[in-house]
């Protein structure tokens, strides 16, 4: 259980920027989380990390204090799913997901797993990855817009009872106005406007993202990459900061 959390401590405000720590060992990630404070950003743990650190890792991150997203992206039966996530949940994570397309009963047995705990981890569900666009979908038998198809899985993961989904920010308007301000957004693709896509495809920028009404921004490489990743994170919190305040 994170300590601040049982404590009574609420963490917020804290920046919408999720870092994605998506580094090959332990070591990497605790060095680089060891520059950052809890308040400038969330932390995501990864497929890549977790498969080389596992639960340690995520214990010392929520131990400093940071709200941690474990973005092992379930896609299984029920039960595994169900059981997956009372495991995330007792390693007092903020957020942990599930693939939408693992459909209602994978989603409401993930849902209903976490019931128990009072201060349960955020359920979300993945929608149409943004390293996808259409010609990829028609690939694997999905021949309508990816807009479309992320909508279809978000009103889904909001009828399963989930508390929001993960898509890219392009879609972000459409699906506040279709399923409400409550249903949490959680964008990764984000990129400056001078950075390469590398293997994503529906991009946007962290500014235009916030007002396009993504919750919460995922961002990797463009942080973790960059010569001072430092003074990226904190050149994308005062841009968002600018606007909020600017709407005021
Ligand atoms: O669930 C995710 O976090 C995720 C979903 C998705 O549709 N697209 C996506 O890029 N991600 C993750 O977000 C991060 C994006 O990293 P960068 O492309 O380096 O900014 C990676 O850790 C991905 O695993």
């Amino acid at each position: 259980m994170n300590p601040l959390l049982a404590a009574g401590l609420d963490l917020e405000p804290v920046s919408p920027v999720i870092v994605a720590l998506d580094f090959a060992t332990e070591r990497e990630a605790l060095d680089f989380a060891s520059r950052l404070d809890p308040a400038q950003c969330r932390l995501k743990v990864g497929k890549e990390l977790f498969t080389a650190s596992g639960r340690s890792l995520i214990e010392a991150l929520v131990a400093r204090g940071f709200k941690v997203f474990l973005d092992l992206k379930f896609h299984d039966i029920p039960n595994t799913v169900a059981h997956a996530c009372k495991i995330a949940a007792e390693l007092g994570v903020w957020l942990v997901d599930v693939h939408a397309s693992g459909g209602r009963r994978m989603m409401a047995a993930a849902r209903e797993a976490l019931e128990a705990y009072s201060q349960r981890p955020l359920l979300i569900g993945v929608t149409v990855l943004t390293s996808m666009e259409a010609s990829d979908l028609a690939e694997i038998g999905i021949t309508i817009p990816p807009e479309e198809q992320v909508l279809r899985l978000a009103t889904l993961t909001r009828d399963s009872g989930l508390d929001g989904v993960v898509c890219s920010a392009q879609e972000a308007s459409r699906l506040k106005a279709a399923l409400g301000t409550d249903f949490k957004l959680v964008t990764p693709g984000i990129r400056l406007a001078d950075s390469a896509a590398d293997d994503q495809r529906r991009v946007m920028t962290p500014t235009a993202a916030i007002a396009a009404g993504a919750d919460y921004l995922v961002i990797g490489r463009p942080i973790t990459r960059a010569a001072d990743p430092l003074a990226v994170l904190t050149t994308i919190n005062r841009e968002i900061a600018l606007y909020k305040d600017a709407q005021q």
